[in-house]
């Protein structure tokens, strides 16, 4: 019986996995493999979904993380996905708090010994995060390690943002975390698939536990506008928000026009591009200790201006 390769997709909020993903889904097309893609948000509502063309089998693990709060539906998923479609290979894209240890038990479940093969733990690092981590809290610079610890593949992605010297000391610090992994600068995630495929997934020993509920205090609020904003105020807001928000993202109105814009939020870099589709005005915040009445309280005012 042939098995579906597993390749797990991993790395810190916004380090570029949902781009990683696209670029991976345009060249297995181009080789007409049939892939499948497993999404773990840790929000209520789906944004990066839209990132996976509609003939592309989806799951979506919607408000929990996959290491911890849901790793048997991602089971149930798996088996789903295995029944229903004949599939090469399966995608899971795992949340920016994930342990990719605590996704690899699930896809080394008995149930799938003979029908799954993992063939590798793509990590992406946003190197800027890196490089700044000491602002992070002590237990999310922990997971940003073990995220790198445990990967087959490492991207040092969005490297057009440091220069030749600080990319190669970057390259020498992430070697000596991992000296078994393959280790790639790149820009906006571009890799050839073979780069990831080659690679044959190692189990590393045994992993430290980071959990995301009980440690990490990475919560989500989801926030929908009943109407369109001004973008000037916006930008005040952003900045004006607690640096423990470490990601945003979601659609946004604005009242000089009628278009809809995709928005992304990380490490203090806000992206706006044009949506050909009407969506709704909502957004996803993800952070430490949020304060949901602040957040509330200021995005509320936006309605207002
Ligand atoms: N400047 C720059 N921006 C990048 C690069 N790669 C990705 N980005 C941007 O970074 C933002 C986050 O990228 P995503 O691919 O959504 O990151 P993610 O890891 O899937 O995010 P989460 O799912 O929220 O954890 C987007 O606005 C991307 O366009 C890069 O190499 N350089």
């Amino acid at each position: 019986m042939k098995q579906v390769e597993v390749y797990i997709l991993s790395g810190f909020l916004g380090a570029g996995k949902t781009t990683l993903l696209k670029n991976i889904l345009e060249q297995e097309r181009d080789q007409q493999r049939k892939i499948a893609v497993v999404m773990n948000e840790l929000g209520k509502v789906s944004i990066d979904s839209q990132a996976v063309s509609e003939d592309t089998p989806l799951k979506e693990l919607l408000n929990g993380c996959v290491c911890c709060t849901i790793q048997g539906q991602l089971e149930a998923h798996l088996q789903g996905l295995l029944q229903q479609h004949e599939l090469d290979a399966i995608y899971i894209e795992t949340t920016g708090v994930a342990h990719p240890v605590e996704v690899l038990d699930s896809c080394m479940s008995p149930l799938f010994a003979d029908k799954l093969v993992v063939r590798s733990i793509v990590t992406l690092v946003d190197v800027l995060r890196w490089r700044d981590r000491d602002g992070l809290s002590i237990q999310l610079q922990r997971l940003l390690q073990e995220q790198v610890k445990h990967a087959d593949v490492v991207l040092l992605n969005k490297s057009d943002q440091l220069t030749d010297s600080e990319q190669a000391s970057l390259v020498l610090e992430i070697q000596n975390l991992n000296q078994q992994g393959k280790i790639l600068l790149t820009q906006f995630a571009r890799i050839q698939l073979k780069q990831i495929q080659e690679q044959v997934f190692t189990p590393k020993n045994a992993h430290e536990e980071v959990n995301v509920h009980t440690q990490l205090h990475v919560k989500t609020y989801v926030h929908s506008f009943s109407r369109p904003i001004n973008l000037d105020s916006f930008e005040d807001f952003l900045k004006a928000m607690p640096d423990t928000i470490y990601r945003i993202k979601g659609y946004l109105k604005f009242d000089h026009g009628k278009d809809t814009y995709l928005f992304q939020y990380s490490y203090g870099m806000p992206l706006y591009m044009k949506e050909p589709m009407n969506m709704k005005n909502t957004l996803v915040f993800i952070g430490e200790n949020l304060d949901h009445e602040w957040l509330k309280r200021e995005l509320e005012k936006l309605e207002a201006i």
